[in-house]
């Protein structure tokens, strides 16, 4: 039985960092925040796209310093959460004191899906500071629905408070999606979450698949900006929810008029599904990868696709962009 309300956290601000590589301004974070808010979006995300302390040659690097973005988010909102996502490893206990200084209320704490133990320490801090904590265990098509329950029970002993499955490639077919959301609504006590990616058509239809399974959360962003083909467009699933009898709290024409006038003049470009796109959800490729493997591409002078073909048969995951430019040099050796 579906059920009869979800609530939605808008990754914009933060996935939607990698489509617009990093150069998010304050007045783009201003105008995008009022918006959401005033449409009744619950949770609105802000970071680098790869998480807090992003910034750096390997991930790109943003135009403004993300701490001033987050302070400009929470001194916007009047009522929406304020979320910032961390990769350990990439964050450190100093970003997400920072962070929440800077008015977050939400930590979304996110590891490859095989690797929950190492966030034990940023749970135990985020519970510190007193913050509502999210588990987001990416790549999660890699492992079966058992094995990833066992990762999501992990991050539930840490301190988890909601727990996410995370199709960071955009790769699931709504069965496995299902499989998923059931393992892990069987096993955990917390509520269960879903973030799709386009890659391969079937965000939206995903996220209705794992409302349906009995997720309690769905990410998405608005006008679908995001890695890759992009993320669940938010105005769409409010609509798609909205015709499943199941209540999100927000306002479709106003969530509409902001992905139409606020979000839409910010994109560099559409979210599409082109080749480069398909080729990463076909292999189950990490979303991320496919600007920088565009740019190595180009700079070798090799169609992306190979590069990305390399990169799965590889089996690489977030965290090793530094192979995109190793493998295209070596596909330009051949
Ligand atoms: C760091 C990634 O962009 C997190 C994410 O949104 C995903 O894996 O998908
Ligand atoms: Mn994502």
């Amino acid at each position: 039985m579906t059920p009869t309300k979800v609530r939605v956290m808008d990754t914009t601000l933060r996935d939607g960092s990698h489509a617009i590589r990093h150069r998010f301004t304050k007045e783009q974070v201003h105008n995008i925040v009022k918006a959401l808010d005033e449409a009744g979006v619950p949770v609105i995300e802000i970071s680098h796209g790869d998480g807090l302390a992003g910034s750096s040659m390997q991930y790109g690097m943003s135009l403004v310093d993300e701490f001033e973005l987050i302070e400009e988010a929470a001194k916007t909102s009047k009522n929406a959460k304020i979320a910032s996502l961390l990769l350990p490893g990439i964050g450190t206990r100093k970003e997400l004191k920072q962070a929440k200084d800077c008015g977050i209320s939400m930590v979304r704490i996110a590891t490859q899906c095989s690797e929950a133990d190492i966030s034990e320490q940023h749970f135990g801090l985020a519970k510190e500071l007193g913050l509502e904590t999210v588990g987001f265990l990416m790549m999660a098509h890699m492992l079966s629905p058992e094995d990833l329950a066992k990762q999501a029970k992990l991050m539930e002993s840490y301190g988890a408070d909601i727990v996410y499955i995370v199709d960071s490639a955009g790769t699931m077919m709504p069965q496995d999606v299902t499989a998923r959301v059931k393992a892990l609504t069987g096993e955990l006590k917390v509520p269960i979450g879903y973030h799709a990616h386009n890659n391969i058509g079937l965000a939206i239809g995903n996220s209705l698949a794992a409302v349906e399974a009995g997720a309690a959360c769905i990410d998405a962003s608005t006008s679908g900006l995001g890695a890759g083909s992009g993320n669940t467009q938010t105005e769409v699933l409010v609509a798609a929810l909205s015709k499943v009898g199941c209540e999100t709290g927000i306002d479709l024409f106003k969530i509409m008029d902001a992905a139409e006038y606020i979000v839409q003049p910010m994109m560099e470009y559409p979210m599409t599904i082109n080749r480069d796109a398909l080729t990463i959800g076909y292999t189950g490729l990490y979303s991320t990868f496919l600007m920088h493997a565009k740019k190595a591409g180009e700079k070798f002078n090799i169609d992306p696709r190979e590069i990305l073909l390399e990169l799965s048969r590889r089996k690489a995951v977030a965290g090793q962009e530094d192979w995109i430019l190793d493998v295209a040099a070596e596909l330009a050796n051949r």
